[in-house]
């Protein structure tokens, strides 16, 4: 479970990041982020797993009051939690199985790093997860070779070979067409329901938001200002959560 109590994030320059947040997620969830560009979506989601420290309040996940963790404790803890970028962030000169293999490297021997020699249980690992995600036939392939949609397929692999309780995914589907968005978003929804992850998405395509996820937050100017079912966001929701500034995908819709 995932807990806010009162947290606000006050970036060194001044600027709100995040102004009082309440919030309880359960295990399971499928949660959608929206709002405005500079909300503070990604704010959210990184005093998650601590990429940025909170000014105020109470952050717990599973009972662990993040912001008290150190040095190992803290390594653990993020062992827990898996990240999705926009970017993909592949190593894209070598190939898929040994990007995949790169989430066992914190857990290994220097040696082994060093000698790039994996245990065979983490390559049968690696290719179960490649499997979860529909690309096993890839594995072998440079992953420069790959098309967009597949290189985030590849991250997510990566990250479920980790075997995190917790996934936050930062824009994953921002840099890819709309038929290879869905089909990335697809894979979210199987893993939350296969696995049991977490997921926690930023996302500016508000349809894919409503289609997807099964819970929406929508962020203003750092403040929480909808929570609910995706099903219950109506127009009047959008307008309070864009300020007006529907996107036109949603006017479209
Ligand atoms: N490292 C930082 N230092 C100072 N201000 C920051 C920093 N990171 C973000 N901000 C500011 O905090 C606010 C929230 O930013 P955040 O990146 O969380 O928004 P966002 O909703 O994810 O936006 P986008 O959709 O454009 O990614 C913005 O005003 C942003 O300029």
């Amino acid at each position: 479970m995932i807990e806010f109590s009162n947290v606000s994030k006050v970036y060194p320059n001044g600027v709100v990041g995040l102004d009082d947040v309440n919030l309880t997620i359960e295990q399971g969830e499928f949660v959608g982020i929206i709002g405005l560009s500079g909300a503070g979506k990604s704010t959210l989601l990184r005093t998650i797993n601590r990429m940025h420290d909170i000014t105020s309040g109470t952050l717990t996940v599973d009972g662990q009051e993040v912001k008290n963790l150190k040095g190992k404790q803290l390594r653990k803890f993020r062992r827990n939690i898996g990240m999705i970028f926009q970017s993909f962030n592949l190593v894209t000169r070598t190939t898929v199985i040994r990007n995949v293999l790169m989430a066992k490297v914190p857990e290994m021997p220097f040696w082994r790093v060093l000698l790039g020699i994996f245990k065979k249980e983490d390559k049968l690992n690696a290719l179960e997860a490649l499997d979860k995600v529909g690309i096993l036939d890839k594995a072998y392939i440079r992953a420069d070779q790959l098309s967009g949609g597949q290189q985030q397929r590849v991250a997510l692999a990566r990250t479920l070979a980790q075997n995190p309780k917790i996934i936050l995914a930062d824009e994953p589907v921002a840099a890819l067409d709309p038929v290879t968005a869905k089909q990335v978003m697809s894979d979210f929804k199987k893993i939350n329901q296969e696995m049991n992850i977490t997921i926690l998405i930023n996302i500016h395509h508000v349809e894919l938001a409503l289609a997807y996820a099964d819970r929406i937050i929508g962020i203003r100017a750092g403040k929480i200002v909808y929570d609910g079912p995706s099903a219950d966001v109506t127009e009047d929701v959008l307008n309070m959560i864009y300020a007006g500034k529907i996107p036109d995908e949603v006017e479209e819709a």
